[in-house]
């Protein structure tokens, strides 16, 4: 059942003990209490799923949630060199269901990625087609009425799960710039490549989106998706919301450390609970909080962890290390309109839409982060590689950058009507870490994307905003875009364009691989885990999460995270038959 007090767990013994009840963490636990002998216990730092404000489960108005609140991490990442030494904050989710309800894209990204990670692994397991399985299990695809009305083509489904528990359909609230998108693709060669389907593997081209919402018309979200009243009526699991894990326990052995708990506390003023686990102690922290949490407990590069005073359990000198993330430039341009989303910032609009949605799960607040985006290649005649700044794609099928045409900006000005392209830098060269600079579990870890380090980064960024300006120059817009409005209409040349992308580029919140894994038989010079997630060095220790990904997905990549969650339930199920 769901519990708060810790006095309820405090020195029980359960099978497994899942830290971190956010995507994978939730997945785990509802798949591996399917089999009535195992018990779980998963604990959860944040809040309780029913403690996010119900208007925050309105698709429009996650978006904007925002930091400083309960339900996020408010995290901050460290002066960025690359950017001006700028910092930006980080909002991972911090509530049961974790990072899962935050915004809203369902992307699956290019197969070549996965089978990139296969290679690495030495696992065909990680292969997009086998993990096309995992996708599909997760995946609960609510079809599209017949009909052409998303797109120039009949939306034709590939290969998607419809019975899984995590919800995803195409954009339930149309705006004005659906039939201009349409229409750009349909009348100029660059932008001519139509995607029928951006999840089939094949991810280049303009597409219609998918979106993470449910039949309901709220966000889609792995705790209400999975834990239904069925399951957590199960005997066998466990949940406590409101507690973080601050160090794992080991016992000695002949093969060396063995994971066999977990401490945890509601708050530093309240001494630490220990909870023991029979089988495994399974890691879903996410790519901050598994890294910090490993190094608390004594697992990282053994230097590091002395001139920490920390006793070194295992010397793995990979952890927090190999983060990987999306760099996010904002582009804005004023829009002749009066419906876009900004209309939201109007007190009285936005109360007659709450009520809306709130009776009927419909209006506005329905509307996704984007009707339509696109995966591209930077254009061939560009010439941007060469051999000090070769080309960071995985493969030829892969995206440099994506393209989402939005119908509103955030935060939206006082006045007036906008629409944005909200970039992403798809394809990173530039590589950061998360280590932690004290004791402290309650003390935030050192995030550092090392954003824009790598001057091919840069070098990519300026043609996908030059491409984005091409895009709405194209006439197809006359008269709905009226000129651009920010982050710098006037930054023109090269340098120029680099400036402002220092200045004003971001994060698209897609960051993992901080505990990457590497084959069964590298030692821990190569990775953290193996490939069926279990930590190099250690017995009874799994990491199920993004940290293990080792390869940036060339897409949103929450996807890949649930495939990899579907699948690692399986390894666990399979090694404690
Ligand atoms: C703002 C934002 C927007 C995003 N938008 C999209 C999108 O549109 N599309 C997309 O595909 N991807 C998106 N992503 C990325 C995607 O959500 C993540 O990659 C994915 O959810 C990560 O899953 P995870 O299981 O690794 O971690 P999480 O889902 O973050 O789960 C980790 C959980 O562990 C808990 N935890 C951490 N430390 C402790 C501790 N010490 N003790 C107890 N509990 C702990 C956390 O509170 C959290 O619930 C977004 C991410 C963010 C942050």
């Amino acid at each position: 059942g769901l519990l708060t007090d810790t006095a309820v767990v405090a020195n029980k013994k359960y099978d497994f003990v899942i830290v971190g009840g956010g995507t994978s963490g939730v997945i785990m636990a509802t798949r591996i209490t399917e089999i009535s002998k195992h018990t779980v216990l998963l604990i959860e730092a944040g809040v309780a799923y029913e403690d996010i404000p119900v208007t925050l489960h309105a698709p429009a108005l996650g978006v904007r949630s925002g930091s400083q609140q309960p339900w996020t991490w408010n995290y901050t990442v460290v002066p960025q060199i690359g950017m001006e030494n700028r910092t930006f904050t980080y909002q991972m989710g911090h509530n049961l269901g974790g990072s899962s309800y935050v915004y809203g894209l369902y992307t699956r990204g290019t197969d070549q990625i996965f089978d990139k990670i296969a290679k690495i692994s030495g696992d065909n397991g990680w292969s997009w087609k086998s993990l096309v399985p995992y996708f599909n299990k997760a995946e609960g695809f609510l079809k599209p009425p017949s009909g052409g009305e998303w797109g120039p083509n009949d939306y034709k489904l590939t290969d998607h799960g419809t019975q899984g528990p995590f919800n995803t359909q195409l954009p339930m609230y149309p705006n004005d710039l659906d039939p201009l998108v349409t229409k750009l693709v349909a009348t100029e060669a660059e932008f001519s490549k139509w995607n029928n389907d951006l999840s089939s593997g094949k991810s280049l081209g303009i597409g219609t989106s998918q979106a993470t919402i449910t039949k309901a018309g709220t966000a889609s979200n792995v705790a209400s998706g999975y834990l239904t009243p069925a399951v957590l009526a199960r005997k066998n699991l466990d949940i406590i919301t409101g507690v973080r894990a601050t160090k794992l326990t080991f016992k000695a052995s002949k093969a060396g450390p063995v994971a066999s708990g977990v401490q945890f506390t509601p708050s530093p003023d309240v001494n630490v609970t220990t909870v023991l686990a029979n089988n495994e102690v399974i890691l879903s922290a996410g790519a901050f909080n598994t890294p910090q949490l490993l190094q608390l407990s004594g697992i990282a590069d053994k230097d590091f962890l002395k001139s920490l005073g920390i006793p070194v359990v295992l010397d793995s000198p990979n952890v927090g290390q190999n983060l990987r993330d999306h760099v996010a430039m904002p582009m804005q341009w004023e829009a002749n309109a009066t419906t876009t989303l900004d209309q939201l910032r109007d007190p009285t609009f936005l109360a007659n839409q709450t009520s809306i949605w709130q009776q009927t799960g419909k209006g506005i607040l329905t509307a996704a982060v984007a009707n339509h985006l696109g995966f591209f290649r930077v254009h061939p005649n560009a010439s941007i590689f060469d051999s000090q700044n070769p080309d960071p794609s995985i493969g030829s099928d892969c995206s440099h950058f994506e393209m989402l045409f939005r119908s509103f900006i955030t935060p939206s000005p006082a006045t007036g009507f906008f629409t944005s392209m909200g970039i992403a830098f798809t394809s990173v060269a530039s590589v950061g870490n998360v280590l932690i600079n004290t004791t402290d579990p309650f003390a935030s870890p050192l995030i550092d994307p090392k954003f824009l380090t790598s001057e091919v980064d840069i070098r990519i960024g300026r043609e996908a905003i030059k491409t984005a300006r091409r895009a709405y120059s194209s006439p197809v817009f006359d008269g709905f875009v009226v000129k651009e409005y920010g982050p710098n209409p006037n930054a023109m040349t090269d340098p120029e364009i680099e400036e402002m992308i220092r200045h004003s580029g971001t994060t698209f919140f897609h960051a993992l691989g901080t505990a990457q894994l590497a084959p069964f038989h590298a030692d821990v010079k190569a990775g953290v885990v193996n490939p069926d997630l279990t930590v190099k060095g250690v017995k009874g220790l799994r990491i199920v999460d993004a940290s293990v990904i080792p390869v940036l997905p060339d897409a949103h990549p929450l996807a890949a995270v649930l495939a990899f969650a579907e699948r690692g339930a399986d390894l666990v199920k399979a090694a404690w038959r």
